[in-house]
């Protein structure tokens, strides 16, 4: 894969003229573009239409509800055509199987399935918090192997579980890399990371990055920089 394409910027914004003019600048620079919960709250599906016209979107909206519901909700996103989604990986193996079940009726236009494992912005303290003990790697496998075996094609998760998933699993789950922050940057509210360069040398897939990209003065310059960062 060519570098640029592991790249994909969150456009993390409540704008749509601001999202669209993201999705103009950073479209070249990438693989995809990912649509989130901010974006999606704000414009529902017509948020879809200005990415969709640019490049693959990952729509990444982490369904979290019992099967039937999330069965459903992955019947009504099928018609936007994501090239990626995602659905929570605590919502356990019956939830993601429904989704698995619902997406096929796409056929082979049928989104890529991502579950989530533990978010990027949670240490070992704060999931304890939640009540898991172990740290975050251990529930990271524990969750990959529910959902990888219930049908999900992939993962979320940080670049700090990367080579561990590789060695547990293998090279077949799509591996997709939030927390990833270039030498320097704020690091936010994301608390397991490593720099994009690291991240694609474990065996991310595909790293996400937001605010360093959105947030620069010029973000197209920034994507071209971190895809010029990645090994090939
Ligand atoms: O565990 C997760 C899952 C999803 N995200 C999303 O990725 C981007 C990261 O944005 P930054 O500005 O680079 O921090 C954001 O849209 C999150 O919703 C994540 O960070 N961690």
């Amino acid at each position: 894969m060519h570098a640029a394409a592991r790249l994909i910027p969150a456009i993390d914004t409540a704008d749509p003229a601001r999202a669209a003019a993201l999705a103009g600048a950073l479209a070249p620079h990438c693989g995809a573009l990912k649509l989130g919960l901010e974006l999606f709250a704000a414009e529902g599906p017509a948020a879809m239409r200005a990415m969709t016209e640019r490049a693959p979107v990952f729509l990444d909206l982490k369904l979290h509800d019992i099967p039937n519901t999330v069965a459903g909700a992955v019947r009504s996103l099928l018609p936007l055509r994501p090239a990626m989604l995602t659905l929570h990986g605590l919502g356990g193996p019956a939830m993601i199987a429904a989704a698995r079940e619902a997406a096929e009726a796409a056929g082979a236009a049928r989104p890529i399935l991502l579950a989530v494992t533990v978010l990027t912005s949670m240490d070992a303290a704060t999931l304890a918090e939640t009540g898991v003990s172990g740290g975050p790697v251990q529930q990271v496998l524990r969750l990959a192997r529910l959902a990888l075996g219930a049908g999900a094609d992939g993962l979320v998760c940080s670049p700090q579980e990367v080579s561990r998933i590789r060695d547990a699993f293998g090279a077949a789950p799509l591996l997709v890399v939030p927390g990833v922050r270039p030498a320097g940057s704020a690091l936010g509210d994301q608390a397991r990371t490593a720099t994009p360069a690291e991240a694609v040398a474990a065996g991310a897939d595909w790293i996400v990055v937001g605010r360093p990209i959105t947030g620069a003065a010029d973000p197209a310059a920034a994507a071209a920089a971190i895809a010029e960062s990645l090994p090939a």
